[in-house]
């Protein structure tokens, strides 16, 4: 069952919205990839404009350089990454073969974008041996894999570097069947891993209805 946010909650969030929006230049390329997205079918699960524009903000504060992307969809929040910080360049993954041919064709002609085929696991573990390093790692895939990833992510990001775990927040809420406990894993690896220094930080959606999706948080971390 679905709930509404109360009026004046809900309120705020349109205003918010609307600022959010204001705030935005338009951009023909996240415009085109948004409406072939939505041509081709591929499900409606992008960051939104304003976190793209966050994400690119980070990058620009951390003068990005290389950005490691897990899951790409339709490669939305990959042309954010691409086009925030002259010269860096953007791998990022996708194992579903239909969302990764969307995600070419949004980014067509953007020499700094590398989309590689398969499950993120095994190419990280590839990129890992290849000796590739980045400065930045953007974690939006598979939430039973969180840990695994953020295990995986930290080993390939350079010292002073970042990575960022997206819907955590979503994760901790998500119990499959009542009785079952919530997935408490990311959470108590980040806590034990020493190499790094990590926050959670809580986000409101502005662009959700529905209660239960309106908080989410992502896990921020600095690699010492
Ligand atoms: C939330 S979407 C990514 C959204 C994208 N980052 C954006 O904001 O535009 C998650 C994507 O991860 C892909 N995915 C799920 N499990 C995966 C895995 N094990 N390896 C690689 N990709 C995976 C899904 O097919 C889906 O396209």
């Amino acid at each position: 069952m679905s709930t509404l946010p109360p009026p004046a909650l809900d309120q705020a969030l349109t205003r918010s919205r609307e600022a959010q929006t204001h705030l935005l230049k338009s951009n023909s390329r996240l415009d085109t990839a948004v409406a072939n997205c939505e041509k081709n079918d591929i499900p409606p699960i992008a960051i939104s404009p304003s976190q793209g524009q966050h994400l690119a903000l980070l990058c620009q504060l951390m003068g990005a350089q290389s950005v490691l992307e897990i899951g790409t969809l339709g490669g939305y929040s990959t042309i954010w990454f691409a086009e925030s910080v002259p010269g860096i360049q953007v791998t990022s993954l996708e194992f579903n073969p239909r969302h990764r041919d969307v995600a070419l064709a949004n980014t067509k002609g953007m020499g700094n974008v590398e989309i590689r085929l398969g499950a993120a696991e095994g190419i990280m573990a590839e990129l890992a041996q290849e000796g590739r390093a980045f400065d930045f790692v953007f974690i939006d895939a598979n939430w039973d894999q969180q840990a695994t990833y953020f295990d995986l992510a930290v080993r390939m990001t350079r010292k002073g570097g970042a990575v960022y775990v997206d819907n955590v927040v979503r994760n901790l809420l998500d119990i499959p069947e009542e009785g079952d406990e919530a997935d408490w894993s990311l959470i108590e690896h980040v806590k034990g891993d020493e190499r790094v220094r990590a926050t959670l930080i809580p986000t409101l959606s502005t662009h959700k209805v529905d209660v239960s999706a309106l908080v989410d948080g992502y896990v921020l971390a600095v690699v010492k």
